[in-house]
């Protein structure tokens, strides 16, 4: 209340900032955050401050968006001033401008948007199932074949439907188109530390000191990270363009793109070519953490609820009768199993407080004034996904909530996973198949059973939030199942596909 009144008395006639705790001088709120889970400070304050909430951070406008309502009037309903994204104040060090999730709101943010509409939209990415049901026919395979690295599978999993779908990439191990980008991801995300953003901003003039300077260490890396950006780009972009050029016909978002728009000669328009490389490299990031968490949260949440996998396994056995694997025409007669994908995805939201978007003009909302270039965080867990009024019982794990009484699925598709308005998740369709295909196929070959250690279960810290890997079992259903009898039952899922 100190704050809204102090701030609108600064600004005569403007009305209040949202209500939210009292900002330190520079540093803001921020050593009041909890570092490894942010959604729950942000849920603490909307007990006391309510659905909209005003906080500072390094010098940074920020409003917290605690309720689906709130999110939806502000994030869709007012998408032209609300579609922008934060500006990270070291990323140009590393060349990490680039990826079409941190573009700003503009020409090159709608190119991007348009180039990855065409590939992905709903009609789109049904082209791409049978590819992704034939990965998860060979995530099973691993796992028959090696079930302690289950998480190791399901990064390969994920990473090889991201590079067919992106490049009509084959992934063989070790491949470095794909090296190059996940080890300039993992500079940088370790690097541009919030530090390092605070230092930039305080003090503008450190991104022009040397890295031989004193505590500038760092800079080499991101030189490193220049380098693998550049690989990372331009490498599977011109294997893809000679492919084309050789008439090869696999279908991919940059075959596709480069077919469409005559790009025999990178010179017609190198704009577009720019746009179309950094807008496929954007692909994997956004996909594989996003798949490969929501799959270790499946695994803990069926390791922890034998009774869910049961009541899954007599559906999937009741239509495919032990003679062959789902595939996606049996999807409309397995509700539960979308019920468990639901109830995995709302339980655990795997990005607790989705992707930061930022306003382009000033507003005002329900009487509060909303700052032009604030940082806008939509509370997904808890606020949304833990809403007591929608899902009664919220820490409780239930599929049947999404079940109607005939056990039809409900129409509550947890939109609010896959973010808001113009920056809504593009690969939503693409992601949504995936989760499904190798959930389905895993519930069909496996028991997943405790072993020792299962109940310690970690959970990683930052944008992406999931259990890390932990012991469990994969036990075939079938005892006299091996590598041959699983070789005829994918053979036998294929001629029926
Ligand atoms: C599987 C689970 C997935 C989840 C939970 C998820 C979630 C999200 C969320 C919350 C956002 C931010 C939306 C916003 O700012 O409002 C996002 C953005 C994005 N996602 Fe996903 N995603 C998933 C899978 C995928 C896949 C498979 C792809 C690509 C094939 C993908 C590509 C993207 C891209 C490119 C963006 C940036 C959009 C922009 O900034 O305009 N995602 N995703």
């Amino acid at each position: 209340r100190k704050l809204r009144r102090s701030r609108s008395q600064a600004h005569p006639g403007r009305p209040p900032l949202p209500p939210g705790p009292a900002p330190l001088p520079f540093l803001g709120n921020v050593l009041g955050v909890n570092k490894d889970a942010p959604h729950l400070t942000y849920t603490a304050w909307s007990k006391t401050y309510g659905d909209i909430v005003y906080t500072r951070m390094l010098g940074q406008d920020i409003i917290l968006l605690n309720s689906e309502r709130v999110a939806v009037e502000l994030l869709e309903k007012r998408s032209q001033k609300y579609s922008d994204r934060p500006v990270f104040a070291a990323a140009d060090l590393f060349d990490y401008e680039w990826p079409s999730s941190s573009a700003r709101y503009g020409p090159r943010f709608r190119l991007h948007r348009r180039l990855l509409h065409q590939v992905f939209h709903a009609k789109a990415a049904l082209d791409y199932r049978e590819r992704q049901l034939q990965r998860a026919y060979e995530l099973l395979t691993r796992l028959l074949d090696d079930p302690a690295r289950y998480a190791a599978h399901f990064t390969t999993f994920s990473a090889s439907v991201v590079m067919g779908v992106t490049y009509g990439y084959d992934m063989k191990g070790g491949d470095t188109f794909v090296t190059s980008m996940q080890r300039a991801s993992d500079i940088f995300l370790g690097i541009a530390t919030p530090e390092i953003f605070a230092l930039c901003i305080a003090f503008p003039f450190v991104k022009a000191l040397p890295a031989w300077f004193p505590g500038m260490g760092w800079k080499s890396k991101a030189a490193e990270c220049r380098r693998l950006v550049s690989d990372g780009l331009n490498t599977p972009y011109a294997w893809v363009k000679r492919r084309v050029e050789q008439g090869d016909t696999t279908p991919s978002m940059v075959a596709d793109a480069i077919i469409r728009h005559r790009l025999e000669d990178d010179s017609n328009n190198p704009e577009l070519v720019q746009a179309i490389k950094e807008s496929a490299g954007t692909l994997y990031a956004a996909s594989v953490e996003t798949t490969h968490a929501t799959l270790l949260v499946f695994v803990y949440l069926m390791m922890n609820h034998p009774e869910v996998q049961c009541r899954a396994q007599a559906e999937i056995d009741r239509v495919v009768a032990h003679q062959r694997l789902p595939d996606f025409e049996d999807r409309a007669s397995l509700p539960y199993i979308d019920a468990v994908l639901r109830e995995t995805m709302r339980s655990h939201p795997v990005t607790p407080i989705g992707v930061p978007h930022a306003t382009t003009e000033d507003d005002v909302y329900e009487g509060c004034y909303i700052p032009q270039g604030a940082t806008i965080i939509p509370n997904i867990c808890r606020a949304m996904s833990h809403d007591e009024e929608k899902y009664p019982n919220p820490e409780v794990f239930m599929p049947e909530r999404f079940l109607r009484e005939d056990g039809t699925l409900n129409e509550d598709k947890v939109p609010y996973m896959f973010g808001f308005g113009r920056r809504l998740c593009p690969g939503r369709h693409v992601g949504d198949a995936s989760l499904w295909s190798a959930m389905v196929c895993i519930l069909t070959l496996f028991r997943i059973e405790k072993t020792e250690g299962s109940d310690n279960v970690k959970w990683s810290t930052g944008l992406a939030r999931h259990p890390l890997p932990f012991p469990c079992r994969f036990i075939p259903r079938d005892e006299e199942m091996d590598c041959q009898k699983l070789a005829s039952l994918i053979y036998a899922s294929r001629i029926a596909l």
